[in-house]
């Protein structure tokens, strides 16, 4: 399944990623900002377990999310923001890495690099901002499949309607949270109106 976001802070923050005037440094940030609440929107049924802390009126019981269930897992570059943003969040969740190039000729996905923790039991956090023609995400999704993930669900923050389809219908599996299904995917496979290159937006490299 997917759920796009219909929080309009989310929205306001996504159109700033379009504005050509967003430097890079605050396209990290407004990255990171969306991926907290996208994160938030994502883990509201996740299990929690009690907890028992001491409060300044003593000892009690309290509900806290399960954070060792759950594996952060980037896609490298554009996702990195998305993981710092997480992290001060959830500080002491496990991290894992896929590093993957979309071949601008073929739209092929390529993976240079993973570091993955184990996956048994547990429910992993798949974070990549953009979904053009959904390759990327796939592939991604297939190599945790093949590390016996759990569970598996996405954070992005733009999304083609063919891409989005493409994922929903490759892993019916996978719950999808995205801020925003845009128009279309252009000729050049590039989300419109998008924001560009979102590696490129975020690293000052275009
Ligand atoms: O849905 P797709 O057609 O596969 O395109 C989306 C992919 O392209 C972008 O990464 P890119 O390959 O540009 O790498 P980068 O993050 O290093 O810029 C983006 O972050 C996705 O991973
Ligand atoms: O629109 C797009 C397509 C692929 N990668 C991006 O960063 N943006
Ligand atoms: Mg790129």
């Amino acid at each position: 399944m997917y759920k796009e976001s219909t929080n309009v802070v989310v929205k306001h923050l996504v159109n700033r990623l379009r504005d050509v005037r967003t430097t890079s440094n605050e396209f990290r940030l407004t990255i990171e900002e969306i991926s907290r609440i996208l994160a938030s929107e994502a883990l509201n049924d996740f299990p929690t377990i009690t907890q028992n802390i001491n409060t300044w009126q003593g000892a009690l019981d309290v509900e806290v999310i399960e954070v060792q269930k759950l594996v952060l897992i980037p896609i490298l570059r554009a996702g990195e923001p998305m993981l710092t943003g997480i992290l001060r969040t959830l500080p002491y969740a496990k991290s894992g890495f896929l590093a993957m190039k979309r071949d601008e000729e073929t739209s092929l996905s390529k993976l240079f690099y993973e570091n993955i923790p184990n996956l048994e039991n547990k429910t992993v956090i798949l974070l990549d901002p953009m979904v053009a023609t959904g390759g990327s995400l796939i592939d991604g999704i297939e190599y945790l499949k093949s590390k016996n993930a759990k569970k598996i669900i996405t954070l992005n923050i733009i999304g083609s309607p063919f891409g989005v389809k493409k994922v929903t219908e490759a892993h019916p599996d996978v719950d999808m949270f995205i801020a925003q299904i845009d128009e279309r995917l252009d000729e050049n496979n590039y989300i419109r109106p998008g924001l560009g290159d979102a590696g490129d937006r975020a690293f000052n490299t275009h």
